[in-house]
């Protein structure tokens, strides 16, 4: 890494969409963003925005096979901005994996081996790892002289006490097979925690945080001191709260039960509980914008899959209060939680004996940055804290690359 080299590129493989930005970490400024979404299907879309010329939003509509064509595409439009993967100001890629095991506790420098690894763990993150795995060969056939680092969904989580990380089933069989709870969304919990204690004016260590990350997939977590000590995911993305089209927690006998009864292959039990339940499954829509307005007009099934999300949630935030046993704040971040100020108040209504309260004038002030929303007498502070993972695997991966250089 030269000492000019500066900007990091931001990698963000999911399943069938690819988001990525191009920051330089010299001044934090983001040059570039962008989204490939419906990627292998007909309609597949590419939006760029070339933040450093200030220039207008680009899209291609065309149809992009795999995340190998979406890559070479997002470096094509790079590089029409001067920004391309062959500059020599850019010092690294970074790549979010989703899951990252028991083993990978810390952002990694990316070798043949540790794609080998990523690659061992398919059978745990079968929606998720795979496209990463694109994602990092195909950047790495594309710059094979640049440092690649990959940043774990499930990092943050590895501090989860094993009283908490465990399922309470045979060990043998538990163990033979890494059967336990590694969580995700642990860049998002990290930075939104983080950016909750300097709200307070707190370090880290000094305050416990329940994050909501209510986004298309949505967790929580109890955050004691700056370490994760609880989250609602599990083996899989698939566990704990009400998704977009996740069931969240469901009695595991569901499955058995459909699967002598209803006659539904394993498979198609997957794809029901991943793909066609939460919001999708239970009201048909799952944008919340969408079920809001269902809702303020009469709409009886969008109001009980409101409700049966919220009620949810409300669940977590009870529970993590317990394994705190002192919170200082409750967070709201991504899509939903930075936005839907119905659900941030019907998930606290009625705790004000626990001393969680917000001021309904606060809540109802759309804004971009971080903020309080409970009134200033409240014991435990209630926030929205937009959530930048994006911006939080650019800053470890050039802290790991520059590390590596000095
Ligand atoms: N203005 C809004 N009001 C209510 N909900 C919103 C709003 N904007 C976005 N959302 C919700 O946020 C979701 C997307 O969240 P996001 O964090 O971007 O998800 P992901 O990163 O998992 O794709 C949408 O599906 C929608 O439900
Ligand atoms: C892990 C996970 O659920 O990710 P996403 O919210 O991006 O689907
Ligand atoms: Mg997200």
């Amino acid at each position: 890494m030269t000492s000019t080299a500066t900007r990091v590129l931001v990698l963000n493989s999911g399943s069938s969409s690819v988001k990525y930005q191009l920051l330089d970490m010299a001044d934090g400024a983001r040059l570039a963003a962008g989204l490939v979404e419906r990627i292998g299907e007909e309609t597949s879309r590419l939006a760029h925005t070339p933040l450093a010329t200030g220039g207008d939003k680009r899209e291609r509509v065309a149809p992009i096979a795999d995340h190998a064509a979406a890559l070479n595409a997002v470096a094509e439009e790079l590089a029409a901005d001067g920004l391309g993967l062959d500059s020599p100001e850019l010092a690294a890629i970074g790549h979010r994996v989703v899951h990252g095991g028991s083993q990978f506790t810390e952002p990694t420098l990316i070798t043949d081996e540790v794609v080998a690894e990523i690659e061992r763990l398919i059978p745990v993150a079968p929606l998720h790892n795979p496209a990463n795995i694109t994602g990092i060969r195909t950047a790495r056939a594309l710059r094979p002289d640049l440092p690649q680092v990959a940043v774990f969904d499930t990092a943050f989580h590895t501090t989860m006490p094993e009283a908490a990380a465990r399922y309470a089933i045979d060990v043998e069989t538990a163990d033979a097979h890494r059967v336990r709870r590694y969580g995700f969304h642990g860049t998002s919990h990290a930075y939104v925690s983080r950016k909750t204690a300097e709200l307070l004016g707190k370090a880290p260590e000094e305050v416990n945080v329940i994050v909501l990350h209510l986004g298309n997939g949505a967790s929580a977590s109890a955050v004691r001191g700056g370490r994760c000590v609880d989250t609602s995911m599990g083996l899989t993305p698939l566990e704990g709260l009400v998704m977009g089209t996740r069931s969240g927690d469901v009695d595991p006998a569901v499955i058995f039960h459909l699967a002598r009864n209803a006659g539904m292959s394993v498979d198609e039990i997957d794809s029901l509980l991943n793909k066609k339940s939460g919001l999708i499954g239970l009201c048909g829509d799952n944008d919340m914008r969408e079920i809001r307005r269902r809702i303020d007009e009469g709409d009886e099934q969008a109001q009980l899959a409101f409700d049966i999300y919220v009620h949810r949630l409300k669940k977590y935030i009870g529970a993590y209060y317990a394994v705190l046993g002192k919170v200082d704040a409750v967070a709201f971040t991504a899509g939903v939680g930075e936005n839907a100020a119905p659900v941030r108040e019907a998930a606290v209504a009625g705790l004000e004996e626990l001393g969680l309260v917000v001021d309904a004038g606060l809540n109802g002030i759309r804004s971009g940055e971080a903020r309080l929303i409970s009134p200033e007498y409240a014991r435990v502070a209630v926030a929205v804290v937009p959530t930048d993972e994006e911006l939080e695997i650019a800053a470890q991966t050039y802290a790991l690359v520059s590390a590596v250089s000095a």
